[in-house]
């Protein structure tokens, strides 16, 4: 089933690029419909721009309240038909009357195995360098549905990444990326064959 996707993002946007690239290959059938960034200069906008997608600069901190930013947000959503929210590398936390309007209709990437490395400080390089730090031998990219917590919904896909040998930060962020590139797109995949079942805290994939 084709989905109307709407995806936030706060920087270069590579995730952004996994999904426009995917669809292009007809490997989802869905269509991102806008792109939102808190972030006026995040590359991620150009990214959708050169692939004629909607990209627009929206920041809670250009509202007098967060129910203004809120009703705007919603309103931007609504006026797409959106099905489906991506949280591809956004870094703003997602207000509350979004999450209720859009239940298990908004998915996240993180770049860590949650429940590890994750909350509210937790983003961009910064979480893999706490993971060198703490010595993990094992790190990976999970996705996974948005509640009101941060970090804290069911998770949908987690991939492994083994750790085996000195290696820096931005290193672990590229070899971390290229899993985050692909469950992304597997899980909107899934989404669109509407082969997931969440059950509490459980999802489930249906064959
Ligand atoms: N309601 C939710 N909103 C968001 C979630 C979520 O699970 N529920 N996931 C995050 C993404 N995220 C990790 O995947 C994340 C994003 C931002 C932060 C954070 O600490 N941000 C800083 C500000 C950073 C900045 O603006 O430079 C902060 O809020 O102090 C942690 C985790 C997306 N939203
Ligand atoms: N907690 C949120 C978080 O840390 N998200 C991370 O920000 C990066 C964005 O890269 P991108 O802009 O190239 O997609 C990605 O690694 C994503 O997992």
């Amino acid at each position: 089933m084709s989905l109307n996707i709407a995806v936030m993002i706060s920087g270069s946007g590579s995730n952004l690029q996994s999904i426009i690239d995917a669809i292009e290959k007809n490997i989802l059938k869905s269509e991102i419909k806008i792109v939102i960034s808190n972030m006026e200069k995040a590359y991620g906008l150009v990214r959708a721009k050169k692939h004629g997608i909607d990209a627009v600069y929206l920041s809670k901190k250009d509202y007098s309240s967060l129910k203004e930013y809120e009703k705007e947000l919603l309103e931007v959503f609504k006026n797409k038909k959106i099905d489906l929210i991506v949280l591809a590398g956004y870094l703003g936390i997602v207000p509350e009357e979004i999450i209720k309007y859009y239940k298990n209709k908004i998915v996240n990437i993180h770049p860590s195995l949650i429940p590890s490395f994750c909350g509210k400080g937790f983003y961009g390089i910064n979480v893999h360098e706490k993971v060198l730090e703490y010595g993990v031998k094992v790190t990976g990219a999970t996705t996974h549905f948005v509640d009101e917590g941060v970090d804290t919904g069911p998770i949908i896909i987690q991939e492994p990444l083994k750790i085996e040998e000195e290696i820096t930060a931005e290193e672990l962020q590229k070899r971390v990326l290229d899993i985050e590139h692909k469950i992304l797109v597997e899980t909107i995949r899934l989404i669109e064959d509407k082969r997931l079942e969440i059950n509490g805290r459980k999802v489930l994939i249906r064959r």
